[in-house]
């Protein structure tokens, strides 16, 4: 029996995680599932948004399922207290220093998608991104007077060799099974970190003679993946670029309530989650897309339970309701029929 620990979260997090497990528990798996709060939740009803309990029962499961965290309401406490911090913690003390967020575009969702049908329909970018460093984790941070006596605030983006080495071998392994083609993202130009993490992926790719490795500038990057994104196909880049270059390109695919992701540690446990956030806008609503949740269940069965054949299974339903006309508001256009996020759940449980 496998142990899935299920954090829910905020905002639409309960909505899209009912889904998701409604989809799992169709499928009969030999799963114990334990749920817990985290995040805003959690600060509501503990005091901290990722209470020790919690980390405890991540670091004994087999696997996390993760729904999204946050609410504006609590952007005015003092950050150890935001709930972000549990989705920053939880990557931390599992040492999920890999995040892959595939961005694939279902032929379905080309008319989704904010480009032009030709320029996104078969698109499938495999976005690597370094998960536990950078500026997100650097230290020194805070907040000073400078010396001519302005108020600052002030980060430490910094990357030591050996973290950009794992997460180097981790993007080069994957285009060895894909194209054979690695894009890596910095900002060598003006940074000392982005330096470093050029040098580290240069050195590395020598043990990888078969793959071509490209260098690309971030500013640059974005603008080529709104310009050509098929021509990337695995793209390997540090915390930060990555969380910014992920969103571009969920919205590539249609809709950020499309994109999943995985986060991995050395020893192949993982956390699993959307890669879009608690949307307050739109939660409680029973409208947001409940997809991105599902496949990163998918995700889960694949990285961290060895169940590929589970995974394709999850994921072949989810083409099915494409093809059969089902779409959320997000993803909603003309002809199609527009669903609830539960009635999306539904479909994709009769798709199996
Ligand atoms: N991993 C996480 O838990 C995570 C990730 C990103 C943001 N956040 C947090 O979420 C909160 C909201 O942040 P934001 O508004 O910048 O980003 P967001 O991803 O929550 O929302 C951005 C936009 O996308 C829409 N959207 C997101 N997911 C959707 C879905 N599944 N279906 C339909 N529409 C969807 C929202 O309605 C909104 O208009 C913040 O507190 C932020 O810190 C958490
Ligand atoms: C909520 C936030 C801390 C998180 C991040 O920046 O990594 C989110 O944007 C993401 O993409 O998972
Ligand atoms: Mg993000």
């Amino acid at each position: 029996m496998k142990k899935i620990a299920v954090l829910a979260g905020d905002g639409i997090g309960p909505e899209i995680m009912a889904q998701a497990l409604k989809v799992l528990t169709a499928m009969k798996l030999p799963f114990e599932y334990e749920e817990a709060l985290v995040g805003g939740a959690a600060y509501a009803a503990f005091g901290h948004p990722l209470p020790k309990e919690v980390v405890e029962l991540a670091k004994r499961s087999d696997a996390v399922l993760f729904g999204a965290v946050g609410d504006f309401k609590y952007d005015t406490l003092p950050r150890h207290l935001r709930p972000e911090q549990a989705i920053l913690g939880l990557r931390k003390a599992l040492g999920l220093f890999v995040n892959l967020r595939p961005a694939v575009c279902f032929p379905e969702l080309t008319a989704a998608s904010s480009l032009k049908p030709e320029l996104v329909s078969g698109l499938d970018i495999l976005l690597v991104r370094e998960l536990t460093g950078d500026v997100y984790f650097g230290q020194p941070r805070g907040k000073r007077i400078s010396p001519d006596g302005a108020e600052e605030g002030f980060d430490t983006m910094r990357y030591a060799v050996p973290e950009v080495e794992r997460i180097a071998h981790v993007a080069f392994k994957a285009a060895m099974g894909r194209n054979k083609h690695l894009v890596s993202v910095d900002k060598a130009n003006v940074l000392e970190t982005s330096q470093v993490w050029r040098d580290t992926m240069i050195r590395v790719s020598k043990e990888y003679p078969e793959v071509t490795l490209e260098h690309m500038y971030v500013d640059n990057a974005a603008m080529q993946l709104v310009k050509a994104p098929k021509k990337i196909d695995v793209m390997v880049t540090g915390n930060l670029f990555g969380d910014i270059l992920s969103d571009e390109a969920a919205m590539l695919t249609g809709s950020i309530g499309m994109l999943a992701s995985a986060a991995l540690n050395e020893i192949g446990q993982g956390l699993f989650e959307p890669s879009h956030g608690s949307a307050p806008d739109i939660a409680g609503m029973n409208i947001a897309n409940p997809l991105a949740q599902i496949l990163s269940a998918a995700m889960m069965l694949r990285y961290s339970l060895g169940m590929e054949e589970e995974a394709v299974r999850i994921e072949n339903a989810v083409k099915t309701v494409l093809a059969q006309g089902y779409r959320t508001g997000d993803i909603w256009s003309e002809g199609c029929k527009k669903v609830s996020c539960s009635e999306m759940g539904d479909a994709v449980v009769a798709a199996l």
